[in-house]
């Protein structure tokens, strides 16, 4: 994937709680000074608004599970959440009808195969796979239980809101870019209902599973919800329950094999994190028990998935000592 040097950074530990305050801000303003420069990745285009986007900006916010925030650069700048909400769905609606349901319906399983691709609904019978990614999430989104559309939508945008400590709205233009080109979902959601794995609408669905992925958020509002589900379910910066601890725990699971698409492996290699990316340049990687990082920089690898946003990760996990893996190892100097 890419190298990580550490020169002059020492390893942290992977202990059971993050470092002081100030080593946490320090570390980020380091890991922000690497990478601002860095110019890899292109920006995503197939949505066309989001072809617009500054691929400078570059922010990250670090959200511990008592509340303490650290930020750096452009962790205030609005941008769209895409594929990230796929994450706090899948929560919500585990939280609504059960781990069983949605293992039994969706999967937990890596496709191996990009976010947005129809031939690994074909080889696996229409099986969605996994939540993470569109088959997944637009299935996923049909399961939430509610009285109406209406409804369905409000406990979406209010559940995705109760994760980010504030009420979230659509960014109106993204969204209708989005509907106007999103062709390929249309099918996807067609396909599953041939395959008797979608019980409402497809394009009303398509259409919920659009607005979604369109709400604004920033990396600091990111942080926020990836710390909910560090603290069990429990937003540290609120003080309310949003889901269960159980739901956190399998939410978790899921970003752990599923997050990163078909980079799932070699994230948890390099980083050691569950965490979810999204096409407009969002990433949250969570540490259990411990906070969340959230971090904002457009420009994509091939996968899509931020190229700055995995190098700050890299750099953090590291320093921070939140590899899940890497239980009392400490070095310096050290590029692995
Ligand atoms: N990877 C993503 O962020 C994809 C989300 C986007 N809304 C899509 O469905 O294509």
């Amino acid at each position: 994937m890419f190298e990580v040097d550490m020169e002059g950074v020492r390893q942290r530990a992977s202990t059971g709680s993050l470092p002081g305050r100030e080593r946490v801000a320090e570390l980020l303003r380091e890991a922000h000074e690497r990478y601002a420069p860095m110019r890899d990745g292109v920006v995503a285009d197939y949505i066309p608004v989001l072809a617009r986007a500054d691929p400078d900006r570059f922010g990250l916010s670090l959200i511990g599970v008592d509340g303490a925030t650290s930020e750096v650069g452009a962790a205030g700048d609005p941008f769209t959440i895409q594929s990230i909400s796929k994450a706090f769905v899948f929560a919500l609606v585990c939280e609504a009808i059960g781990h069983h349901a949605v293992h039994e319906r969706v999967g937990v399983n890596n496709t191996g195969l990009p976010f947005n691709s129809v031939m690994a609904l074909e080889l696996n019978l229409g099986s969605p796979m996994n939540p993470m990614v569109n088959a997944g999430a637009i299935a996923t989104t049909a399961m939430m239980p509610a009285e109406s559309h209406d409804e369905r939508w409000e406990a979406i945008r209010g559940g995705l809101s109760r994760f980010a400590g504030r009420e979230l709205a659509v960014d109106v233009e993204v969204y209708e870019s989005e509907m106007r080109t999103n062709t390929r979902n249309r099918a996807i959601a067609r396909l599953l209902e041939g395959y008797g794995r979608l019980e409402r609408d497809p394009a009303a669905i398509v259409d919920m599973y659009t607005r979604q992925c369109a709400l604004t958020v920033t990396a600091h509002d990111l942080a926020v919800m990836g710390a909910t589900l560090a603290d069990g379910g429990v937003n540290p910066v609120t003080g309310v329950r949003v889901v269960a601890e159980e739901v956190a725990r399998d939410t978790l699971t899921v970003l752990a094999s599923c997050g990163m698409y078909e980079r799932s492996g070699e994230w948890l290699f390099e980083i050691g994190l569950p965490a979810k990316s999204g096409v407009s340049g969002g990433i949250v990687a969570i540490s259990p028990g411990k906070g969340a990082l959230g971090s904002f920089s457009p420009p994509l690898d091939p996968a899509g998935n931020s190229v700055r946003g995995q190098r700050a990760c890299a750099f953090l996990s590291r320093a921070l000592g939140l590899n899940l893996f890497a239980s009392g190892v400490s070095r310096t100097g050290s590029t692995a």
